[in-house]
């Protein structure tokens, strides 16, 4: 399912405050497959158009994770011809980050740094990989290495959108990523934040447990 939003400020974050919400952000330049990565992985389709993103668009999903649900919140917008900063909300609360290069197009695979140090701004520990779409048009690409991903310890893939090779793959990956981030935040704010949830959870507990202690003392009782 996908909903265009007029604006990112638009959105209510709350959400991703609950266990089972996760948010999972896609970077990366203009024209490099981000939105025909996620039709491909969520609708299981490609449909070769030249429509570049506009705003925002949020494509849900559903996912088992272990015994859990989890609700998957993709985030997509327009990655720019040039780089040019993403707004701060494209990032807040981002439980994990794809990005992705053309391998037919070496300045997206520069501009990659661009991309990386940003998004270290905002969310210095999210799990994160580096995507090379588009190795249908030349499957020799593969052999060569790049080193980006390496350099900077993060997961490396090979895919197409146009063929389908490794989407479900990637996809999965960053899911379980995200969904064990959430549950063991790495960043000191993510535990602060995490922290003030169960204090929360705790303190609504205690208060239903007064409550029934109320409702004994009040009962009348018998000997
Ligand atoms: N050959 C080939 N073409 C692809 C592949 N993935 C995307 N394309 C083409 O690349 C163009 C751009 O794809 P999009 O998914 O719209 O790119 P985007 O990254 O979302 O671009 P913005 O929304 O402008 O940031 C389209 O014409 C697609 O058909 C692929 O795996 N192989
Ligand atoms: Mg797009």
């Amino acid at each position: 399912m996908a909903d265009d939003v007029g604006s990112i400020t638009e959105v209510d974050q709350n959400k991703y405050d609950v266990d089972e919400q996760v948010k999972i952000i896609c970077l990366g330049d203009s024209a490099v497959g981000k939105s025909k990565l996620m039709e491909r992985f969520l609708m299981d389709e490609y449909r070769p158009q030249q429509l570049s993103t506009y705003a925002l668009t949020l494509y849900k999903h559903t996912a088992t994770v272990g015994n859990k649900t989890i609700v998957v919140d993709f985030w997509d917008t327009a990655g720019q011809e040039r780089f040019q900063s993403m707004h701060p909300s494209y990032y807040h609360k981002a439980h994990a980050c794809i990005m992705v290069f053309d391998v037919q197009r070496k300045i997206t695979y520069k501009n990659l740094a661009a991309w990386h140090k940003e998004l270290r701004e905002y969310r210095p520990e999210i799990p994160c990989c580096v995507v090379a779409n588009k190795i249908d048009a030349d499957l020799k690409v593969t052999q060569r290495s790049f080193n980006f991903a390496k350099k900077h310890g993060l997961p490396f893939y090979f895919v197409s959108a146009a063929d389908g090779t490794n989407v479900v793959k990637m996809f999965r990956d960053m899911i379980k990523r995200a969904v064990d981030y959430k549950q063991n935040p790495r960043d000191f704010m993510d535990e602060v934040m995490r922290e003030l949830e169960n204090f929360d959870l705790e303190k609504k507990e205690e208060n239903s447990e007064a409550d029934e202690d109320g409702l004994k003392a009040e009962s009348p009782e018998l000997d």
